[in-house]
């Protein structure tokens, strides 16, 4: 399969294409990628600006077709869509189908969102005028994707531009071509004016920088690394550009000692080691209270062995391989760290399966302190640590001594405890009785401190980043 850039409605296939290499097993090339180059982006960019005016002045019904039908087209899809998200990145296949039918879903509810355009008309504090206040498209959007959600945050970002009347550009991540050719494939038959949906692949350390730089680009959304995330703040900061980041997280998972164990157990397995802990909202970080301490981390020990790690697409696996060498590097170098740094290691061993595949058994670290850098650092991989405390108190403040601010979580049958877990666990989302991964697709997504900046995605909110308020008055 060739993956082609799409151009203002047309397709390329710039340069010598990239590899598309299944994780689960390195003999399979799934396809090949073209690379955009400066000339293509700066014509992608061209496109969006000239197509921004024409989609600015659609009409709600316009825009409720084209999200809608794109929807209905993934839901439809889903499990072939399914099977090639899996084959690319690695998560399980329930994973990669259920990611796709959350990108369909993420579709529909936008489609609601394009009709139901808000504002306000207002009587002004001086006599005779009316006051109107409306919210208006930004232009021309540059949307730049990670590779552990392939089409759900490409989908969480494209379709609320385009519900609110913008033209984009999309850089997805390198690793994951397919699952973007793909969505874009679908935009590109959903009636849409060329130019509106843009796709460039590409090294983004090359053109990333060009596309946040371009002055024709209004604003940027960005999910990916903390200091990727830095640099583009920076440079849109210069530019006056709008911004707006999803980065990194080192998120509490708090088990009191009045938890359902069987149920905090099987929180924590999901939240540190589904979709192979590559999800900015994994519980690394188990914050545990001392009289369940031991039989907790028994529990959860015995399920982690039960845990099947395999290639991506068998149904009986549940943990699929990482998504490259490098990444798999980075987990091992980590679990080596928190030995070193005197934690007790379980699993986090290499494994050689009968595929020649990226994969590891899950870790967990235990009798570790929360000065280590295992508990200070994202992995990105199925590792997390266990922190003992002495009581709620301890555990709140534990769960706060971090950079990061993304999700939180507290397993207990106490409602004092859990509502004012709610209240003062300082993150953008909090959990009770729940993984902190696994969010809803209709209500905002998005963190405190260093996990994100910027206005919230998802949901109403998402129309705060993909509008600009205006204000008009009139004197009849
Ligand atoms: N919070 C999250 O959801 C995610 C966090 N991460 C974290 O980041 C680490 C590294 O992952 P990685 O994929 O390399 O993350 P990056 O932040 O490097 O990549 C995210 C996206 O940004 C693009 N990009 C890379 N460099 C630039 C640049 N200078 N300017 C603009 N865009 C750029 C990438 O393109 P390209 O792929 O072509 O390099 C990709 O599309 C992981 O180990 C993990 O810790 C990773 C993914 C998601
Ligand atoms: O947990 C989820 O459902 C979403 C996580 C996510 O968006 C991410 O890891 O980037």
């Amino acid at each position: 399969m060739e993956y082609r850039n799409l151009i203002g409605g047309d397709w390329f296939a710039c340069g010598t294409g990239r590899a598309n290499v299944n994780p689960s097993d390195v003999t399979d090339i799934i396809g090949h990628a073209a690379q955009a180059g400066e000339g293509e982006l700066d014509a992608a960019i061209a496109a969006a600006h000239a197509a921004a005016p024409l989609w600015a002045a659609s009409t709600p019904q316009q825009r409720f077709d084209a999200l809608d039908f794109t929807g209905a087209e993934l839901l439809a899809r889903k499990e072939e869509l399914g099977r090639l998200l899996s084959r690319e990145e690695g998560k399980t296949l329930a994973e990669g189908i259920g990611e796709v039918a959350r990108a369909g879903q993420i579709f529909k509810f936008f489609a609601g969102e394009a009709l139901r355009q808000t504002g306000d008309r207002l009587a002004s504090v001086r006599p005779g005028v009316e006051v109107e206040v409306t919210r208006t498209p930004v232009g021309v959007v540059g949307l730049i994707t990670p590779w552990n959600f392939p089409i759900a945050i490409p989908a969480w970002k494209i379709a609320p531009a385009l519900a609110h009347g913008n033209a984009v550009v999309l850089k997805p991540a390198d690793l994951v071509p397919g699952c973007a050719h793909a969505l874009v494939e679908i935009l590109s038959c959903a009636g849409l004016p060329a130019g509106v949906v843009n796709l460039v692949m590409g090294r983004g350390s090359e053109i990333g920088p060009r596309l946040v730089s371009d002055a024709r680009v209004d604003a940027i959304s960005f999910t990916g690394s903390v200091p990727t995330g830095r640099g583009i703040a920076a440079a849109c900061g210069a530019a006056m550009k709008k911004v707006q980041l999803e980065m990194g997280g080192k998120n509490p998972m708090v088990v009191l000692d009045d938890a359902d164990l069987d149920l905090a157990v099987a929180a924590c397995l999901n939240g540190a080691f589904f979709s192979t802990g590559q999800r900015c909202t994994a519980s690394s970080r188990l914050i545990v209270t001392e009289g369940v301490h031991d039989r907790f981390v028994a529990a959860l020990t015995a399920a982690m062995r039960d845990l099947p790690v395999g290639d991506a697409l068998d149904p009986a696996t549940q943990m699929g391989p990482v998504v490259d060498a490098r990444q798999l590097e980075q987990n091992l170098d980590y679990v080596e760290i928190a030995r070193a740094e005197g934690g007790t290691v379980t699993g986090g061993e290499r494994l050689v399966l009968d595929k020649d595949g990226f994969y590891m058994a899950p870790a967990l670290i235990t009798e570790t302190t929360p000065d280590m850098r295992i508990n200070r650092e994202e992995v990105f991989g199925p590792v997390a640590s266990v922190l003992r405390v002495r009581d709620y108190d301890e555990a709140l403040a534990v769960a706060n001594d971090t950079e990061f601010g993304l999700s939180a979580g507290i397993c207990s049958t106490s409602l004092k405890h859990a509502s004012h877990f709610k209240a003062n666990a300082r993150a953008g989302m909090v959990m009770v009785n729940l993984p902190t991964a696994g969010v809803d697709y209709h209500v905002p997504f998005g963190g405190t401190k260093g996990s994100s900046y910027g206005a919230r995605e998802q949901g109403t909110y998402a129309a705060e980043f993909y509008t600009t308020v205006k204000t008009a008055y009139t004197l009849p």
